[in-house]
């Protein structure tokens, strides 16, 4: 029998949603939860976890902070796979990406990767528009996308171990 996945995110545009449920659509047997709007289910029911946040201020989301701080020792126990959705690429990425889930999180998982971006700019209050322009300058206000490619590798080696 294939394990059972649970994949938890917090975003706040809908990248990070967008991700999670084209990783779902890649995985069997995963349960997606959202942790602004729905309380996460029992950790022991599942063998494997992926985490995935949007990265805002250099920073994954509040509600991802509180989960991980809960249940980081649970955590531990688990086939693990960590994600962001972040307008940075490159090295910045990936230091953003090393620093954004605890150091015990990110040794211990067997996937880790930046996503991507991806953000309507109609959607963003006047004050989040002026700071994605100065993250990422002018004129990438939507982002590069979600990279399918990452997504595929990331859901292969998820299933792989
Ligand atoms: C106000 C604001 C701050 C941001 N800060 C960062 C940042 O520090 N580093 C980064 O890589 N991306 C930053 N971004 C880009 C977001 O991480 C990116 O657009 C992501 O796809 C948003 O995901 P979401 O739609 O799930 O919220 C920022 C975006 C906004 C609007």
């Amino acid at each position: 029998m294939r394990d059972r996945m649970l994949i938890v995110y917090a975003g706040k545009y809908g990248c990070t949603e967008k991700a999670a449920s084209l990783l779902q659509s890649r995985l069997e047997d995963t349960e997606v939860v959202n942790l602004k709007v729905t309380a996460v289910p029992a950790l022991d029911d599942y063998d494997a976890v992926i985490l995935g946040s949007a990265i805002y201020y250099g920073r994954i989301r509040k509600e991802m902070a509180r989960f991980i701080a809960q249940y980081e020792q649970e955590l531990l126990s688990k086939r693990l796979g960590l994600f962001i959705c972040a307008g940075m690429t490159g090295e910045r990425a990936e230091q953003e990406l090393q620093q954004a889930y605890p150091e015990a999180l990110y040794k211990n998982a067997v996937a880790k990767e930046i996503m991507g971006d991806e953000i309507d700019p109609d959607q963003l209050s006047v004050f989040d528009k002026w700071v994605l322009r100065m993250v990422k300058g002018k004129g990438h206000g939507a982002g590069g996308g979600i990279s399918l490619d990452k997504l595929e590798r990331f859901a292969c080696t998820m299933l792989a171990h």
